[in-house]
């Protein structure tokens, strides 16, 4: 029997799951020295759990991940007290860690509405400060979906997910609960020979219409963005729904899969993936499996085998394609390097992105400051 996978090498940009930000408070306003007014305070600077904002749409409407609250009034004849400078609300998704460059948790986003503040601003100039204000709190902050696990299993019901899972984790799958979800997925371990884990999450199954809620639908989906990377699971001879539904072949479920995802979340179809084609114990498992293989190099040709919308506008490329029998244990193995090959080359370039993230955010730093001038040259005489 063969045993293949194929690599395909594309940019893995589009899902976003942690984003790095630079964030100021405002700076407080001047005392009035004559009268004893205080200056307002600087305007401090929140991030706010909002259903349906994704990380993506922060980066993409923040290319410059730069946020800076309002600076506070001055201190006038006519207002001895200042106003205090507008604060600034960064809207982020639920189920965010939010945390300082060095680690440390500033607070976890759990529900719709819940607030972080991640800088303060400067206190306004008093008697107490010889009426100067001071700056406000300058920092880089990360915000971190919460994880589920390394991998989430995707897939219709039958597939063999679970029997996948019990066979390449040796394990009993526990049980683990989330604050920010009633859903609990079970995740099973997988343990390689150097004690290496990586943890896969066996998700309630999808069915066709999962995005409009269909079934478990949005639960599921939602869980399908709290994996780092998905494992397409299919049933070689392809699945029937019920009865009354159409058989689909193991590529129309793939490609359904996919419009599922599409449909709910267009960037999860850019995550990095791997397809398990499961039962390869059938009868004409390698027939179907060659057929499959030829339809995934050539989806387009293959497009007619589904109506027009559910056709999903792109097609997921498949790190590898791996053939096995969860009831035999054929394929497992090499599954199993195959997941740790894709988790490893992941791991390495997200260290990459923040090396040069930081790299760029020093190289700010000092033009910055080279650029700055000094007192002595303001030419303000
Ligand atoms: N022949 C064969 N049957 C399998 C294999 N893997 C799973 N099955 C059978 O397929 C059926 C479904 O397996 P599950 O592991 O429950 O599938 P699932 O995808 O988790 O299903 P849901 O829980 O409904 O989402 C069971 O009867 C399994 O015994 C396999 O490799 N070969």
């Amino acid at each position: 029997m063969v045993q293949f996978s194929r690599i395909c090498f594309r940019k893995y940009g589009n899902f976003v799951d942690n984003l790095r930000l630079y964030v100021r408070g405002g700076s407080g306003g001047m005392g009035l020295p004559r009268l004893g007014g205080q200056g307002g305070r600087g305007g401090d600077i929140w991030v706010v759990a909002q259903k349906e904002v994704t990380l993506k749409r922060i980066k993409d409407r923040h290319p410059q991940k730069r946020f800076a609250a309002g600076v506070g009034a001055n201190s006038s004849i006519r207002s001895l007290k200042g106003q205090k400078g507008n604060d600034q609300e960064i809207y982020a998704p639920v189920g965010i860690t939010v945390t300082t460059d060095d680690g440390k948790v500033l607070g976890e986003l759990n529900a719709e509405g819940d607030r972080v503040l991640v800088a303060r601003g400067g206190h306004g100039g008093s008697l107490h400060s010889d009426f100067q204000p001071s700056k406000g709190q300058a920092k880089h902050i990360r915000l971190d979906l919460k994880l589920i696990a390394d991998l989430g299993l995707v897939g219709f019901p039958n597939a063999g997910k679970s029997s996948l899972l019990t066979s390449m984790s040796h394990a009993t799958p526990q049980i683990a609960s989330y604050a920010f979800t009633t859903l609990r997925p079970e995740i099973g371990k997988l343990i390689y020979k150097d004690h290496k884990q990586i943890s896969v999450a066996d998700l309630p199954g999808l069915i066709e219409g999962a995005h409009l809620n269909k079934g478990m639908g949005h639960k599921f989906l939602k869980h399908v963005e709290r994996t780092k990377q998905l494992l397409f699971v299919v049933d070689v001879c392809g699945f029937q729904l019920a009865s009354k539904t159409p058989l689909r072949s193991a590529f129309e479920a793939v490609q359904l899969l996919t419009k599922e995802l599409e449909l709910y979340k267009e960037e999860l179809v850019s995550k990095p993936a791997l397809l398990v084609v499961n039962k390869m114990d059938l009868p004409d498992a390698e027939d179907k499996l060659a057929e499959l293989q030829e339809q995934l190099n050539n989806p387009d040709e293959f497009s007619d085998l589904l109506p027009d919308d559910m056709i999903p506008k792109n097609n997921m490329v498949f790190r590898h394609v791996v053939p096995v029998s969860a009831s035999t244990g054929f394929g497992i193995e090499h599954l199993k390097t195959c997941i740790r090959e894709s988790v490893e080359e992941e791991a390495a370039m997200e260290t990459k992105t923040v090396h040069q993230e930081r790299l760029q955010a020093l190289r700010q730093t000092a033009t910055a400051k080279t650029s700055a001038p000094s007192w002595g040259s303001s030419g303000s005489a």
